[in-house]
């Protein structure tokens, strides 16, 4: 007998992930972009690239005006067969929540303790002056509107970005 060959992994798409600062979407999103030979797309670059540093949108035109444009953006992205990593606050806007109703969705969760050194020097106008106590807040208002919206949910805090991946590919996909 030769050696095992795994054959390869394919999902359904869009696959799409949500959850707070810090628990994963961009990382695992491009991962398991990869891994399946899939498309990815980061919709906070998406916005980025269309209209600068969001930080600086924050500043400069205040947070109703980011999720405007971030909605156009989560809008186009949303038609993409591709992995889609959406921004931790894209669900706040209701036609968002409307269009995940019908996708394929994966809640990324993280703990209190584990996204401390996760947010370590990241650049995320909406934790600026409040770190931590701003990420616990804010995660707790929004815990009920993820969970809504979520076919699957995985608590990253302790698993590695592959076993995350594998979870997702096993739950939503299968083998060709
Ligand atoms: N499973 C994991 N285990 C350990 N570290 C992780 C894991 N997933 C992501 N990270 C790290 O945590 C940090 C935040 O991850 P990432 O940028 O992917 O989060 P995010 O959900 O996209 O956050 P944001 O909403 O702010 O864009 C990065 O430094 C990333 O490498
Ligand atoms: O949780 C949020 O509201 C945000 C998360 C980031 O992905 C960015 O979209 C932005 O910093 C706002
Ligand atoms: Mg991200």
């Amino acid at each position: 007998m030769g050696d095992a060959v795994e054959p390869p992994t394919t999902i359904g798409l869009p696959v799409v992930l949500i959850g707070p600062m810090g628990a994963g979407k961009s990382r695992v999103g491009a991962r398991l972009a990869a891994s399946v030979g899939a498309p990815f797309i980061d919709t906070d670059a998406r916005v980025e690239g269309r209209y600068g540093p969001i930080d600086q949108i924050f500043t400069r035109e205040g947070e109703e005006y980011f999720r405007i444009v971030e909605r156009e953006l989560v809008a186009e992205a949303l038609h993409a067969e591709a992995v889609i990593s959406l921004g931790g606050g894209a669900v706040l806007h209701a036609d968002t929540r409307r269009d995940l109703a019908d996708l394929p969705v994966v809640w990324l969760q993280v703990s209190a303790d584990a996204v401390a050194a996760r947010l370590a020097g990241g650049n995320r106008p909406l934790l600026a002056g409040g770190g931590l106590t701003r990420w616990t807040a804010i995660q707790e208002e929004r815990a009920p509107v993820y969970a809504s919206l979520a076919d699957l949910t995985i608590d990253t805090s302790r698993r590695s970005v592959a076993r995350i991946v594998e979870q997702i590919t096993e739950h939503f996909g299968g083998t060709r």
